[in-house]
């Protein structure tokens, strides 16, 4: 039984009224291979979301993220393994960003993030985001 919950933390990164995307590389599982997410990981033992995400942007994309207002959660329980994600309002920093583990990225606004082909996950974050805006 899959009963261990990983936990995630994610960052929608803002720019004026564009919201990040990242689409993921090939993986194992079909589900998630290529589709699109947020940046961001899992959270280390003894490290807070904060910490977490600050960390894993630096690896995943070498940039500095400045984290913001928590805007929503979502467990999530995929055919091999379950999340939990929390994901924070972000705002990025002067510097470019790399692409050292994604393999495309896009600036969205938020009427077209529904577009993209999203990991299960996200798609119920984004319906929540998107509520939240009307
Ligand atoms: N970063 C991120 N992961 C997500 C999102 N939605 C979602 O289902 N996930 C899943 O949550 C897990 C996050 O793990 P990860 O692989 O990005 O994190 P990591 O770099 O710490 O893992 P690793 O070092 O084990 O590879 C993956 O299974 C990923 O598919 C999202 O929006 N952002």
């Amino acid at each position: 039984m899959k009963t261990e919950v990983t936990r995630v933390v994610a960052a929608v990164v803002q720019r004026g009224k564009r919201y990040l995307c990242m689409q993921r590389g090939r993986s194992q599982y079909s589900y998630l291979s290529e589709h699109w997410e947020f940046p961001g990981g899992k959270v280390e033992e003894g490290e807070s979301d904060h910490e977490a995400l600050v960390r894993e942007i630096k690896e995943e994309m070498d940039w500095d993220v400045f984290v913001g207002r928590k805007i929503g959660e979502v467990t999530h329980d995929y055919p091999d393994f379950k999340v939990s994600i929390t994901a924070y309002l972000c705002k990025g920093g002067d510097e470019d960003y790399k692409l050292l583990e994604h393999i495309d990225d896009k600036w969205l606004p938020l009427d077209q993030l529904k577009s993209l082909n999203w990991a299960e996950a996200d798609r119920v974050l984004i319906e929540r985001f998107l509520s939240e805006k009307e």
